[in-house]
């Protein structure tokens, strides 16, 4: 027997590079449209496990919705993410020669109704950036939509000192959690 059906409830690209990594594609893709505000007071890995969850409550299809959710937190604060460049010069200032987390949550919701959740954790540390280094950076553009203001799969690494976890998380789609996660729900995966 193959594979079960998967919708992928997102609207990255960036998440289906990820999973076509490990072999496979969605049978759909349908991106979820939820509220993404923090709740006051909500911890940082509390609100991407909860995003990633209502995202994957949010669709509806035939199959197994997978759905993820990635926020940069500095200590309890949650980052935004920049979508103009005084927010993402917010960000990398407060980035800048410190370590902050990224936590990346993915849920699987089944055709019964089980609902299986993972989460990834990894530390970040940036370089302390220059004025020069922000001002370039920002003119980059790369920043745009992303949760903290940076992109790891971009320029931004060039920037980043050390890192521990998983840089798939970081971008969007920790493979080892989704690895498990697809595996434990019945999926073929070499
Ligand atoms: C820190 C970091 C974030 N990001 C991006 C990934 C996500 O686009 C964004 C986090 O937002 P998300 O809400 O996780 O994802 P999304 O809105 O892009 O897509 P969807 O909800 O439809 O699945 O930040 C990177 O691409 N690289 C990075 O290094």
């Amino acid at each position: 027997m193959g594979s079960p059906k998967l919708i992928l409830a997102s609207a990255s690209p960036r998440r289906r590079e990820l999973i076509a990594r490990l072999g496979i594609v969605p049978d759909a893709i349908a991106p979820a449209e939820i509220d993404e505000s923090p709740l006051k007071g909500e911890l940082p890995r509390d609100y991407a496990v909860r995003m990633a969850r209502e995202k994957a409550m949010a669709v509806g299809g035939e199959g197994h919705i997978l759905a993820g959710d990635t926020v940069v937190a500095v200590g309890r604060r949650i980052l935004p993410k920049a979508e103009d460049e005084a927010t993402a010069r917010h960000c990398l200032e407060l980035l800048s020669g410190r370590r902050h987390r990224v936590l990346s949550a993915i849920a699987l919701r089944s055709p019964d109704g089980a609902l299986r959740e993972k989460l990834s954790e990894t530390s970040v540390r940036f370089k302390r950036l220059s004025e020069e280094e922000i001002a370039a950076y920002l003119a980059s553009g790369e920043w745009h939509g992303k949760a903290g203001g940076y992109a790891i799969q971009g320029a931004a690494e060039g920037l980043i000192a050390w890192i521990e976890g998983s840089h798939s998380g970081v971008v969007g789609l920790p493979l080892f959690e989704t690895r498990a996660l697809l595996k434990s729900a019945g999926f073929d995966i070499g």
